[in-house]
């Protein structure tokens, strides 16, 4: 499933998205056709899809994510968005966190195999020494990984004010935003704002869910109301 096998519209827009580091995607794409469906990381029927529908669709969310940025991806599981998204952008710094064990050992493997500069932190997002650990990144990331209100509730502690958590989601996303605004506005984020990417060389374009972290409010000095 290299590039060889796919069609014209998926190679052409592997090259327009990760340029000369194409062969690095290729290799990842390889890696999980082969040891991530052996080792149960990805389903066997997502092996002919691997290039439109996990890696160039994770890629593209690059787009909401500005240079030299620092980014934790939260629930990386085979690798997805984080590992395309350190091919595509070697500017930004990525930390890859996961906490089951088979999957740490995974990313770890193929972060080796592919030379790829990223740290993986095992460790549920919520918890309270991997927020002492990796809190005030410029942007969080996250695919599949948990409802939206969920989701602002253990990413945007891990965000710095004003960065933002970019969140993957498929055709749930407006529903989701209708249904979980509150709990967002009460984990201290903004406005929910739906948007797509990769709209100049997907068939199907990505759907993401951008949440800016609120500011926290200043507190009045106490004693001064007259
Ligand atoms: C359905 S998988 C999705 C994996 C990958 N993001 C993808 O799109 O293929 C969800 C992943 O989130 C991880 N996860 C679940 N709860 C988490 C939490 N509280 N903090 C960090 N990761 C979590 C799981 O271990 C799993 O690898």
């Amino acid at each position: 499933m290299s590039l060889d096998g796919a069609t014209g519209t998926v190679r052409t827009a592997a090259v327009e998205v990760f340029g000369e580091r194409v062969d690095q995607a290729a290799r990842y794409v390889d890696l999980l056709a082969t040891h991530g469906v052996e080792r149960g990381l990805i389903g066997p029927r997502e092996v002919e899809r691997l290039w439109d529908r996990h890696v160039l669709n994770s890629a593209v969310i690059g787009e909401h994510i500005p240079e030299g940025a620092r980014v934790v991806d939260v629930g990386s599981g085979a690798g997805l968005p984080g590992v395309p998204l350190a091919i595509a952008r070697p500017d930004l710094a990525i930390v890859l966190l996961e906490p089951m064990a088979r999957r740490v050992d995974w990313l770890a493997e193929v972060a080796e195999k592919l030379e790829l500069p990223i740290t993986i932190v095992r460790g549920r997002a919520e918890e309270r020494s991997v927020r002492e650990q990796l809190d005030g990144a410029d942007v969080v990331t996250a695919r599949a990984v948990a409802p939206l209100a969920r989701l602002a509730g253990w990413c945007l502690p891990l965000v710095r004010a004003e960065g933002r958590l970019v969140a993957l989601k498929g055709a749930s996303a407006a529903e989701e935003i209708e249904r979980d605004r509150d709990a967002v506005r009460k984990a201290g984020g903004a406005e929910p704002v739906l948007a797509e990417c990769g709209k100049a060389v997907l068939e199907v374009p990505s759907t993401v869910v951008l949440i800016r972290r609120l500011s926290p409010k200043p507190t009045r000095p106490r004693g001064r109301r007259r």
